[in-house]
């Protein structure tokens, strides 16, 4: 199946899109290297104003809640809405959803007001927004289930695509599941790997625009998870090398290598 993604890796470093990310504190820094690495272009935003022109020129917007504030969510918003009416794509991560009330209602928030492409998160944020029984442990998921079910019924609730990461990835729309088998452990190891790929998907997102975006989403986790393990190949000591040498990976890894090793295959229809 993988064979369908190849091309999207190049599309991104050919046309290196805006990005514009509203993230939290802790995965600032490794956000915009991570996008940098890949070959596109990061801009962070913190205020409502210039979030929402900065959504009119961007070829993606990123919202994530992880260390929400009360005039950030304003922020969120005003982004999300002016990417709508700009017709670029909105991926939301719903970082600690189910951790607090006061995350989950931002969320919830957030979904009623803007119209969102992807939802990505772990499985206990996924299964929080969608009301599914899993478990949280501060912004990390505990649960252990049935994460393909999680991710069609969550697709299927919020009628969006939903990407929920894990020892697998399952990606999933109302109609189509697909599942990327690569990535590393190691991954659980660094602060905010969930949250840089969501601003990855958002990049192969913008570069892709004229693709079915179940299959860009599929070729961004997939991309990623192989890199880890192109990191993991050079031997880390630990996870301060691993997060060095995965940034190069990002950098590094061509079209080719990558569709030799990813591992995608079709999880049914929902
Ligand atoms: N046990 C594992 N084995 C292989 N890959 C994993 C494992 N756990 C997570 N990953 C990978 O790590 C990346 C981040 O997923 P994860 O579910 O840990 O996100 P997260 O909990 O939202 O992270 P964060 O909050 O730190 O940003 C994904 O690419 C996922 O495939
Ligand atoms: C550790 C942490 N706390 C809030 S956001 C964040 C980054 C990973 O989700």
């Amino acid at each position: 199946m993988i064979e369908q993604l190849k091309g999207m890796l190049d599309q991104v470093r050919e046309k290196q899109p805006l990005i514009m990310n509203i993230t939290n504190q802790v995965v600032i820094q490794q956000t915009a290297n991570g996008l940098l690495a890949l070959g596109a272009s990061p801009v962070m935003s913190s205020h409502p104003e210039d979030a929402r022109e900065l959504a009119q020129v961007a070829g993606g917007v990123l919202l994530n809640i992880g260390t929400l504030q009360e005039a950030q969510l304003e922020t969120l918003l005003e982004a999300g809405k002016s990417a709508n009416k700009a017709g670029i794509p909105v991926v939301l991560d719903p970082v600690g959803a189910g951790a607090t009330s006061y995350r989950t209602n931002a969320v919830n928030k957030i979904l009623s007001e803007v119209k969102i492409s992807v939802l990505r998160g772990n499985g206990g944020e996924i299964a929080a927004v969608t009301n599914q029984h899993w478990g949280m442990k501060g912004v990390d998921s505990v649960g252990q289930g049935d994460v393909v079910q999680l991710a069609k019924n969550a697709a299927k609730q919020l009628d969006m695509i939903v990407v929920v990461t894990g020892e697998k990835d399952v990606i999933s729309s109302p109609s189509r599941t697909l599942i990327t088998e690569n990535g590393t452990e190691m991954l659980t190891r660094i602060t905010g790997a969930g949250c840089v790929l969501g601003s990855v998907i958002t990049a192969f997102l913008a570069a892709n625009r004229e693709s079915d975006p179940i299959e860009v989403c599929t070729a961004a986790a997939s991309f990623y998870s192989v890199a880890a393990e192109k990191a993991m190949e050079r031997k880390p000591k630990g996870p301060g090398d691993f997060e060095f040498y995965f940034r190069d990976a990002l950098y590094e890894l061509s079209e080719a290598e990558w569709i030799k090793q990813g591992i995608v295959t079709e999880g049914g229809t929902v």
